[in-house]
Formats: structure tokens, C-alpha cells, sequence
């Protein structure tokens, strides 16, 4: 039997569906095992995979989460595209089977996709419905704009219903990289690094600094709640404490699990923008294969992401954790089943990132040091959330040691 490892991010509803895929794969043949190992969130994950291809010592299959992308696609020869692999397992990859903005986000100018989407996701607006109520909110329109989410946290903090009116989870993901391109602003130039390497941030226009402005000083009045850098806010949603999230899909199975009497709105657009909403754009992890395995190996590799596309475990995998069905015969079984219809909200990511034909500012951030841009824009939005500085200096900062940082890069 061959070993192959897929080192994964995923914890709490998600994990589960991870090892109950694995066991699954591992039950219906005899040949390959699945060996699921937690790397931890998705930047030490790549971090993890980054030194095993250093160390020389990598698994077979990793999961990489969006904005690690650049990165994968920069390491010519370290990884080997899934068409390559699935056609080890004797199958032809076919894109067109796919969603189009999935296709888009994880393939490379030529065309050519790198990895397998495995969880592809879009933020949404969590919010809880019996806090609501006690504040005297309707459940039946939550707020569509930063604007009315804004003014219906600092509601619900007055009338005491909750402790905290929002929080969010991913700022980076969310209000910066989301933002853009919902609002149909420009996050960067080159179309944010999709036209070309030599890319200046633009995210100290007024629009940002604006949005940052008023999330400063909801955070200095207790109305926002900071929890991390990652999904950590996720668990200030789910104990009750603040009654409006932003986050991923994604984060559905836990809340589904938590047994909170929730609601889903689409994710909020300022209302002075003009082309808003325009479309999301795809979140969450593709996994990667690495180069220099065995055949054996990519054999095996291959018979598992056939096993992963297939539409009833996509089905399953859509409606267990709210990430995206990412072929187009698993929506429309969905769709078919009935699922949306019973359980509403649960289409709201696929359709506002599949809504509209992207414009330029609005099919996907790359860049090849992502992650690490990211790691400036959250240093900066502690600083800010801290009450050390403005938030123009904030997004001034940004944009200055991000292009640093990107020049660098090149
Ligand atoms: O929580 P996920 O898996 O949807 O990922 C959110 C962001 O896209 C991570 O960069």
C-alpha cells in the first residue's frame, strides 16, 4: 500500500469532513492510504510546506490557501499541475467542469490550472437572530451595507442585547481584498497583479480609508471586537458575544454545529460605491501536489482527487461545511435536491461570486509575496485597532512598505 499525506488547516466541522473524506477514499480501494496531518492555520501550513521542499522531505499533496497561490505558481518545477496528476490515475482534467472564477483564480496566465480546488469559499454576514430580536432588529432584512452593519452594531451594543455588535474574521481577506473587488475598486494596480509583476497597492484611497476610519472607532467604542488574524473571530460569533461576523462560508459547519439560531446575509458593500455589489472573489484552499514523486504515488494522488470531484461527495462536501460546490454538476444537484430552498442563505456565496462577469478589479489579488503583504496590512490594522495610530497613517503604511515589499520580491 502507498502512503500519501495531505498536510491541511482545517479544524472543528472542517477537519471532520477532511478525515471522514480520507476514510472514506481509504475504504473504497485498497491500494493508496490517505494520511490527513493538521499543519496548523493556513500561513503556518504553507510556512510547514515551504521548509519541506527545502528539507527536501515533502508530502504528497498540500493544502495551500488562496493567497499562498503566487507563491506555489512561482516555484516553477516544485509542483507538478493537476491535469498531470489526474492523468496518472488515467483521467483527462477538464476544466470546463469546474466554476469559472475557480478555473480562473488557480490558473496560470497560459491557462494551465496548478492545483485541485478543493474548498473555495466566499465571505458572508453572520448574525444572530434571537440578538436581534431582543435588540429590536428585524431578522427578514439584515444589513446590506457597511453603513447599515455599522449603525446595527452600534444598536445593539446600546440596547445591551449583546456585548459586542460585530467582529470579523480574515480583515485582509475580507475588508481589503473582498472589499475591492465588491465595491469594483482597484486593490492594486496591473489588475491586482494579474496583468503584471510591477504592481503599486492602491489601498490608501479614500474608500478604504474611510471603511477603517469607522471600524476604528466602533473598536474604540466595544461596538467591533478584534480576534485575530485568521478565522479566531469566528468564536466570538459562535459564543454569543458579538452578534454579527464576517467570515468565510467556509465557517458554516461549525456555526451550523453550534446550534446558534442564526441568519446569512451577503457580504455588505459601501453604499457609496457606485458599481456595488460587483463580485466576490474565490477565498479558501486548493491542494497541491509537489514534484518528484513516484508514479505510484501520482497514481494514487489522482485516484483521490477523481474520488473528491466526484458530485455527490462535492454535493456533500458543499452542504457539511459552506464551502463551494466546485463543479458545475454538484451545484445544480444541489439545486436540484432542494437543499437551497430548505435552507436559506446557503446559495448566497455561489451567487455573489458568480453573479456578475468580472471587471479588472474584480477577478482575484496576486502577487507573489501575498502572504507576507498580508502580514503588513495586519500589523498595521492592530496598530490602528489598538488606538496607536489613524487611519490614514494606517493605509499610508500599508501601501508604502507593501510596495516595498513587493519591488523586493520581484
Ligand atoms: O476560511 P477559508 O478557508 O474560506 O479561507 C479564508 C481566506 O480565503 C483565507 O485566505
Amino acid at each position: 500500500q502507498t502512503e500519501i499525506q495531505w498536510w491541511h488547516a482545517m479544524t472543528g466541522a472542517n477537519n471532520e469532513v477532511v478525515d471522514t473524506l480520507a476514510k472514506e477514499f481509504n475504504d473504497s480501494q485498497d491500494d493508496y492510504e490517505i494520511v490527513p496531518v493538521f499543519k496548523g492555520t493556513y500561513p503556518e501550513t504553507l510556512n510547514a510546506g515551504i521548509a519541506a521542499f527545502r528539507a527536501k522531505q515533502t508530502p504528497g499533496i498540500i493544502q495551500v490557501f488562496d493567497v499562498g497561490t503566487g507563491v506555489m505558481m512561482g516555484a516553477e518545477g516544485a509542483v507538478k499541475p493537476v491535469a498531470e496528476v489526474l492523468e496518472a490515475a488515467g483521467e483527462k482534467f477538464d476544466k470546463s467542469k469546474y466554476l469559472p472564477g475557480i478555473v480562473a483564480y488557480y490558473s496560470k496566465p497560459d491557462g494551465t490550472m496548478l492545483s485541485f480546488p478543493y474548498n473555495s469559499s466566499s465571505p458572508i454576514l453572520y448574525f444572530n437572530k434571537d440578538i436581534f430580536e431582543k435588540a429590536g432588529i428585524d431578522t427578514a432584512s439584515p444589513p446590506k451595507t457597511w453603513q447599515e452593519v455599522f449603525e446595527t452594531a452600534r444598536k445593539i451594543k446600546e440596547s445591551g442585547a449583546a456585548d459586542c455588535g460585530y467582529t470579523s474574521t480574515w480583515l485582509t481577506w475580507i475588508h481589503l481584498e473582498n472589499f475591492a473587488a465588491w465595491n469594483d475598486v482597484p486593490y492594486g494596480t496591473e489588475e491586482n497583479g494579474l496583468a503584471g509583476t510591477d504592481v503599486k497597492l492602491e489601498l490608501n484611497a479614500p474608500i478604504f480609508v474611510e471603511h477603517f476610519k469607522e471600524l476604528a472607532s466602533l473598536a474604540k467604542d466595544g461596538v467591533f471586537r478584534y480576534g485575530g488574524r485568521t478565522s479566531e473571530a469566528k468564536q466570538l460569533f459562535l459564543s454569543g458575544e458579538c452578534a454579527m461576523l464576517t467570515e468565510s462560508s467556509g465557517g458554516l459547519g461549525d456555526v451550523v454545529k453550534s446550534g446558534i439560531n442564526y441568519g446569512i446575509g451577503q457580504l455588505p458593500y459601501d453604499a457609496n460605491a457606485e458599481g456595488a455589489p460587483q463580485n466576490t472573489i474565490p477565498g479558501g484552499a486548493s491542494l497541491w501536489v509537489f514534484g518528484g514523486k513516484s508514479d505510484e504515488e501520482y497514481k494514487g494522488i489522482g485516484e483521490f482527487f477523481k474520488f473528491l470531484s466526484q458530485t455527490d461527495v462535492q454535493q456533500r462536501l458543499h452542504e457539511k461545511s459552506g464551502y463551494l460546490p466546485v463543479t458545475e454538476a454538484a451545484y445544480e444537484a444541489t439545486k436540484k435536491s432542494g437543499f437551497y430552498e430548505k435552507n436559506p442563505g446557503r446559495e448566497t456565496p455561489i451567487t455573489q461570486m458568480m453573479g456578475k462577469q468580472p471587471t479588472e478589479n474584480s477577478k482575484g489579488v496576486r502577487l507573489p509575496n501575498l502572504p507576507q503583504i498580508r502580514d503588513i496590512e495586519n500589523e498595521q490594522f492592530e496598530a490602528l485597532l489598538a488606538g496607536k495610530q489613524d487611519a490614514q497613517t494606517t493605509m499610508d503604511n500599508i501601501v508604502k512598505l507593501g510596495n516595498e515589499a513587493i519591488a523586493e520580491a520581484q
